[in-house]
């Protein structure tokens, strides 16, 4: 670009920038003016109404001015509120307010618009010219869509054609030129390289910079019920669906909020990860959740409950245990859809029998035996569904708990305790009763003129008795407040026998069948229900049992549903389960589903492929309502680390590299743990000399971990930080992390702690390998002190460099 395009984008930015200012400076007043009046309306509201019910007319008036006033404020609120937005968006533009441009010529039109974009639109005072164009207007998808040449985008009048003549990128500081980028064929390599070159950080980045035309395809697709994206590590997949969240909240502003957007991540500490992008986009934060948070919610009262980092650590160390394969064939059984309609039919036989309720008990003794739930449960009509089944012997058992309590009253107990009410308990009473003697004395007045009138004596009746209604009311109210706790655990339907109903199915495998109406089992099913069951005999449950568990409660109770949200978003989708998103899809009925995640990092048994014809996905809301899509290219990592890693899985020879150099991996030998805890103490300070300032050393298990916290330390490595699944936020620094919670985060340096067939050798153990190496952006280091895994034995030693 010559010297004089250069200075008149400075000047125009110059332009920009001064209107923002002036923009901002002339905001101001109006919103604190706003908010005052607000504030105002709000303190005096009760003085411009007068409170008159004594007609109909008055009621109405009265109404009708706190109907207006109420207007006035919403009014004002939601002006101060536009205006204050507005703001917001002026100061975040004003650093840099854009990022890119393109000159774009309408088919059949003779001028070319100079089109600005950046994250969020700017409109000059005439109220027309688009000074800056938001990135998820229509017309910016030109940008992410198109190199020059002819090109189009979609609004909702129709499709626009017509000719690019200019693709330019600028990187601007402080409202400063800093870069400027004409770019040709894909958005701007050199934009993305310095973007990717950058170091990691405790926080994700918004991309809205560089988003890529894949990623555009599934931020802006908007008619799908079901969007699956498949891809590569590092290829950009939660960025993708955070700026399709802000996409989504943007293109629907008047109908969509953040609360009604859910993103199901993998742990707790990679919910910190991701919360800043929304927010540095200038959206609310869409709701953050983990799956294994959702069935605590639920489940952590009954049981203790297995999360799914506790299942695979037994999948990763107990192999040599008795029981393993069982409990590996029952992981496997127990994720899937088979397994879902298993408890379908179950629930269909327990109709017929086999329904267990507990009794309902009452200071030791049985009130209501769970025989006689049962008894009643089936003496309803054989039409009737289990759902409602149940909700009519609830309603049974509120109604026979009413009848108990007033039999209770005569209770010696009840004798007793009044002796120990205190002071509180008569004064309540005793103010009852002053008022039920007031109704009896009008009731005796009347009586009395009766009398007189009609000349006649009425029946002999018994005086008000003070003492003895005392009494009663005291007795009514100690049984009641007993009672309470009983009526609650109705209305919880505790009285159903979950555990036992659950553990039934696990008797034996005929029994299974003839429940089930006949379902298959899986090879060692005995084995799998003698360990399902002496769990449950704990009070525990295996994480896999824990959504199969939540699902039958709800065919007998009665299902539960959010009918709020509209989008569920689940990263890291591969580690779900069939029967898990059968779940989600039930619990969250009106919403859409994008599901994101990489077959090649599938590191739990219950895994779901989420690619292709044969992905069992597909069947969830059907082909026709589901979208697929595959992201290949790989940003996170430097070329030579990408090519080492995806040589470690089959068919990872699609990945492509982002064109980004570096070092290529480095193996380290040692003669032992020593050696290497020393080596590592070295080489963690040359990384950080290197200005790495995020590295992770990475171990498969938790065990592991801390075992190589205190070598390392032991051998000199300074704050070092042991993460945990308790972990709850992430931070820049040096890490010890087993791989399976380094999952969705990256640093700028991996260490691949134990890099022998001792740590990686199984063919189920290549996936957590190739998921480790694959969150280091700029070196990957890996250590052994023995064998190298076959993993790493069967890479082409091109790609790597022996140390
Ligand atoms: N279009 C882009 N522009 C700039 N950076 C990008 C782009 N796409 C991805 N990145 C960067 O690449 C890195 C990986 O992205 P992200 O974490 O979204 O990938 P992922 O597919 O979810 O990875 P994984 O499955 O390995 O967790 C991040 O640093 C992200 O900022």
């Amino acid at each position: 670009m010559d010297s004089n395009e250069w200075r008149q984008e400075q000047q125009r930015l110059d332009l920009v920038v001064g209107k923002l200012e002036a923009r901002i400076v002339e905001l101001e007043p109006k919103i604190s003016q706003l908010r005052e009046q607000a504030a105002d309306i709000r303190k005096r509201f009760w003085d411009e109404v007068t409170v008159n019910t004594s007609t109909d007319e008055d009621f109405e008036e009265t109404f009708f001015t706190i109907n207006q006033q109420t207007a006035v404020l919403s009014e004002r609120e939601r002006s101060h509120g536009r205006l204050l937005q507005q703001w917001k968006n002026m100061n975040r533009l004003l650093p840099s307010p854009y990022f890119g441009r393109v000159d774009f010529q309408e088919e059949g039109q003779g001028i070319t618009e100079q089109v600005y974009i950046g994250v969020s639109s700017f409109v000059d005072a005439d109220g027309l010219s688009f000074l800056v164009y938001d990135w998820r207007t229509p017309m910016a998808s030109l940008y992410y869509d198109y190199p020059p040449g002819e090109a189009a985008f979609e609004t909702p009048g129709g499709r626009i054609t017509g000719t690019m003549k200019l693709k330019r990128q600028y990187q601007i500081r402080d409202g400063h030129l800093h870069n400027v980028f004409d770019s040709s064929i894909t958005i701007g390599d050199q934009l993305l390289q310095q973007v990717l070159g950058q170091g990691a950080d405790a926080q994700m980045k918004s991309i809205v910079g560089t988003i890529q035309k894949e990623q555009n395809a599934i931020i802006r697709n908007d008619n799908s019920q079901m969007l699956i994206v498949q891809g590569a590590a590092g290829s950009g997949k939660t960025s993708a669906a955070l700026q399709r969240v802000a996409y989504l909240l943007y293109k629907h502003r008047e109908r969509l909020t953040a609360d009604q957007i859910v993103l199901f991540s993998p742990n707790p500490m990679f919910n910190s990860y991701v919360s800043t992008v929304l927010p540095e986009l200038g959206e609310e934060n869409m709701q953050q959740t983990t799956f294994q948070e959702y069935l605590d919610n639920w489940l952590a009262s009954t049981f203790r409950l297995e999360d799914p980092f506790d299942q695979i650590e037994y999948v990763l160390t107990e192999q040599q245990t008795l029981g393993y394969e069982a409990r590996m064939n029952g992981i496997q059984y127990k994720a899937s859809k088979a397994y879902l309609q298993a408890l379908r039919g179950y629930s269909l036989w327990l109709v017929k029998e086999g329904m267990r309720f507990d009794d309902i008990r009452f200071r030791d003794r049985v009130l209501i035996p769970g025989e006689q739930i049962k008894e009643k449960f089936y003496s309803y009509d054989s039409s009737i569904r289990l759902t409602n089944r149940i909700a009519l012997v609830q309603k049974w058992l509120l109604q026979e708990l009413t009848r108990l309590e007033k039999e209770e009253q005569e209770a010696s107990w009840v004798q007793e305790e009044l002796n120990y009410l205190d002071s509180e308990q008569y004064a309540e009473v005793f103010n009852m009763l002053h008022k039920e003697q007031g109704v009896f004395d009008f009731a005796e007045k009347y009586a009395r003129i009766y009398e007189i009138l009609h000349n006649q004596r009425r029946p002999d009746e018994s005086d008000f008795d003070f003492a003895e209604r005392e009494e009663e009311l005291l007795s009514r109210m100690i049984v009641k407040e007993e009672f309470k706790p009983l009526r609650r655990s109705v209305k919880q339907f505790s009285f159903i026998d979950m555990v036992g109903l659950y553990s039934q199915l696990f008797r034996d495998e005929a029994a299974y069948r003839e429940m089930t109406n006949e379902a298959e089992v899986p090879e060692l099913w005995a084995e799998i229900c003698r360990q399902t069951q002496e769990k449950l005999g704990r009070k525990e449950l295996y994480y896999e049992d824990a959504t199969p568990y939540l699902y039958l409660k709800e065919l007998v109770e009665g299902a539960r549903t959010n009918t709020q949200v509209r989008h569920i978003f689940i990263d890291e989708g591969q580690d779900y389960s069939m029967f898990q998103y059968e779940f989600l899809k039930r619990l969250f009925p009106r919403a859409r589903m994008t599901v994101l995640g990489d077959f090649g990092q599938a590191i739990f048994t219950q895994a779901t492929n989420l690619h292709g014809m044969d992905s069992p996905l597909i069947q969830l809301y059907g082909e026709a309502a589901t979208s697929q899509f595959l992201l290949i290219r790989s940003y996170r990592s430097t070329r030579p680390i990408v090519e080492f890693t995806k040589s470690l899985l089959p068919g990872g020879d699609a990945i492509v590299p982002f064109d980004r150099s570096g070092r290529k991996p480095s193996l380290l030998k040692m003669e032992c743990s020593e050696k290497r805890a020393e080596r590592i103490a070295a080489d963690l300070a040359a990384l950080q000399a290197e200005g790495c300032t995020s590295i992770a050393v990475i171990t498969k298990t938790a065990a592991e971990s801390r075992e190589a916290y205190e070598t390392l330390t032991a051998g000199g490595s300074k704050e070092l930080w042991l993460i945990t699944k308790n972990t709850p936020t992430f931070e820049k620094g040096t890490l010890v992390i087993p791989a399976y919670l380094a999952k969705g985060v990256e640093f700028d340096a991996v260490l691949i702690y134990d890099a022998s067939p001792q740590s990686f050798d199984r063919e189920s153990e290549r996936k957590l390998f190739y998921t480790a190496c694959t969150r280091a952006m700029h070196r990957l280091l890996l250590y052994t002190t023995g064998e190298w895994t076959p993993f790493v034995q069967a890479v082409d030693p091109s790609l790597y460099e022996l140390v």
